[in-house]
């Protein structure tokens, strides 16, 4: 479970450009769920997860994951048991390693000592029988290096690494946003298949409605660093774009969405 406690981000305090990101913000994620996060450009949706990463260091407030307090904890001590993926390809892999080399890494993620490229036949076995289902071939690239392979490529390479070995906490931001729409639509479904077997407690930021709705056991909508709309169960699943919107502008009375957040 994911308890965060009165949150609070300001950005160049007490200063001309001072802005206030969260002011106090309570959010509770129970084990397993998947959570979508929508919301506007700048709503604070980055910073959330930049603040649970330990990108950033909250002013105030408490973050928890399964009970046990990380808000002190430095970001490279968090990655041991937090897997995030973002909107760039680039940033989950390394390019200058082979596909079988990155997977190695990220299946020793977290071990003090290894031997991370020396992989038995049994484990390049394994390491293909990983990636084949992606049917991106790569299982037959597996000394490829990766800084060869497609955004596509990449970015299911970054997911399968960001899971190799199960996350606490999985987040996603904007992952798919860089591919095209099939790709996209691919590294979704790849995303889903993966939280859901394994159920992974996740938090994915998307710019898309129609993922946001389609996928996920709930919806939270940030606007100006507040949680204004929250929908799970159920009432997620009767979901439409429509109802979505109107459900906004009920709670939001002075809002008034992006475009890129309303037609995307
Ligand atoms: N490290 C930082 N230093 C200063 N300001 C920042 C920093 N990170 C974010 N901000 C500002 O905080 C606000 C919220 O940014 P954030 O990236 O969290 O929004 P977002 O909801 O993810 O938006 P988008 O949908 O455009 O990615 C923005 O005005 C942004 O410029």
């Amino acid at each position: 479970m994911l308890n965060i406690q009165q949150l609070s981000k300001t950005f160049y305090p007490n200063t001309v450009n001072e802005k206030k990101i969260f002011q106090g913000l309570d959010l509770t994620i129970e084990e397993g769920e998947f959570v979508t996060v929508i919301g506007s450009n700048g709503a604070g949706k980055s910073t959330l997860l930049n603040l649970i990463s330990g990108t950033l260091t909250p002013d105030a407030g408490v973050i928890s994951l399964l009970n046990h307090e990380i808000t002190q904890l430095k970001e490279y001590q968090r990655t041991r048991f937090i897997s995030r993926v973002f909107q760039d390809p680039t940033l989950g892999t390394s390019p200058s390693l082979t596909i079988q080399q990155n997977l190695s890494l990220a299946r020793n993620k977290g071990k003090r000592f290894g031997l991370a490229f020396l992989e038995s036949r049994k484990d390049i076995e394994t390491f293909k029988a990983i990636v084949a289902p992606l049917q991106l071939g790569l299982e037959n690239q597996l000394q490829t290096p990766v800084g060869l392979l497609s955004g596509g490529q990449r970015q299911a390479l970054s997911l399968i690494m960001a899971t190799l070995v199960k996350p606490d906490l999985l987040l996603l931001d904007e992952h798919t946003a860089a591919l095209d729409p099939k790709t996209s639509a691919k590294i979704m479904d790849l995303t889903n298949q993966m939280v859901q077997e394994s159920k992974i407690t996740t938090l994915m930021i998307t710019h898309n409605l129609t993922h946001a709705i389609k996928y996920g056991s709930r919806l939270i909508m940030l606007h100006e660093g507040q949680i204004v709309l929250d929908i799970s169960g159920h009432e997620k699943q009767e979901l439409t774009p429509e109802k979505l919107l109107h459900q906004f502008e009920k709670n939001v009375h002075n809002g008034s969405l992006s475009d890129e957040l309303l037609f995307s």
